[in-house]
């Protein structure tokens, strides 16, 4: 059926749609670069509500599988490709992307000249749209949901792995691969609802994690002061917007980018080791580097092509952040390293009494 995707500048695309509705779509539209991995992007909680558009001209051809969903169903709005095929050679391939995305009943808008989409957000910043099957609105589109937290964390606390370390994981929607990472280094994990976060210090855990999620980090501002206790008391890591809210509850600032760093290759210099690695990355907002100043936090990362800030640490507290993706899927697992260091820190703290 021929479907309309509508930009909020007034642009108008028209494609084939799939499991459209006569009810328009809205959300939010972002571009992703990778040349793989569409299964984990379609996945990740933090493309909730976001209508993604896929560069590479070929999505689907070694089809979806048992293994690389990196939450239980698909979490994106909508899907905008140029090749959208229904024939996949792989292995381990179980079905097409579009009987998977018909299951779950999400949109896809295939035969759109992708190219130029990706030029207008690139010049005018991530915007809102609309996917439609009429090719004439009356307005433009303009509904961007930044809550979509509140809908991806899960109601009750789950545990994996059986190590002897055991590590929160705070849960802002996120991806499997974080639980595996851990669970893979000998630890146990407890996914705790963010809205459950009080429950942390009767867990006595050895190691907190703040997972990724989508939206806008401002959004969680209610829960800034006890995120901040609960990082200054245990070793921490704090991934994408797990990052964000460890800056912000320490008086930090963000803003968002205009188009966001979404791909799999996206390259990161450690100020450490002094060396730069590529890194898989999904992210619309980032710390403002002058409102560190007010914090003890200090840049440990930053983005090669923007000076964009990706990751911080503390100079007295075992705190690590990372505004990229360290468990991959899709991407490098050059970065991988930061579970390994983030698990030295909880060994090093190990029964000191200094964390309350
Ligand atoms: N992957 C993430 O955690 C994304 C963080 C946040 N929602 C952003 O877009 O910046």
């Amino acid at each position: 059926m021929k479907g309309y995707l509508h930009l909020e500048d007034g642009s108008v695309y028209a494609g084939e749609l799939e499991n459209g509705s006569p009810e328009d779509i809205n959300g939010e539209i972002v571009f992703f670069t990778g040349m793989t991995g569409y299964q984990e992007v379609l996945t990740d909680p933090s493309y909730k509500n976001q209508i993604v558009v896929f560069t590479y001209p070929l999505i689907g051809n070694y089809g979806i599988n048992f293994s690389d969903d990196e939450s239980k169903k698909p979490q994106v709005k909508a899907v905008v490709m140029y090749e959208c095929t229904k024939n996949y050679s792989h292995y381990e391939a179980k079905h097409s992307i579009k009987d998977y995305l018909q299951k779950w009943n999400i949109p896809i808008i295939y035969h759109i000249d992708t190219r130029s989409v990706v030029k207008k957000i690139r010049h005018q910043g991530s915007m809102a749209a609309t996917i439609s099957m009429s090719a004439n609105m009356e307005e433009h589109p303009c509904a961007i949901f930044e809550d979509g937290v509140f809908e991806v964390t899960s109601t009750s606390m789950e545990t994996y792995g059986e190590g002897n370390t055991h590590i929160a994981l705070i849960d802002f929607g996120y991806k499997k691969s974080i639980v595996t990472a851990l669970v893979e280094r000998g630890c146990k994990v407890t996914t705790v609802p963010f809205k459950m976060i009080d429950k942390i210090k009767d867990m006595k855990p050895d190691g907190v994690l703040l997972s990724n999620g989508p939206g806008d980090p401002e959004k969680l501002s209610d829960y800034f002061s006890t995120i901040k206790q609960i990082v200054s008391s245990y070793p921490t890591l704090g991934i994408c917007l797990g990052h964000q809210l460890i800056a912000l509850s320490f008086g930090a600032k963000t803003k968002k980018l205009l188009f966001g760093h979404r791909g799999a290759n996206q390259p990161v210099f450690d100020e450490k080791t002094k060396k730069v690695f590529m890194t898989s990355q999904n992210h619309s907002y980032v710390v403002i580097g002058d409102s560190l100043k007010e914090t003890d936090l200090t840049v440990r990362f930053y983005h090669i092509n923007d000076e964009s800030i990706e990751g911080l640490t503390h100079p007295t507290l075992p705190i690590v952040t990372a505004q990229f993706h360290p468990e991959a899927h899709p991407g490098p697992s050059d970065s991988e390293w930061i579970f390994d260091e983030f698990l030295d820190l909880v060994t090093t703290a190990k029964g000191d009494i200094l964390y309350v």
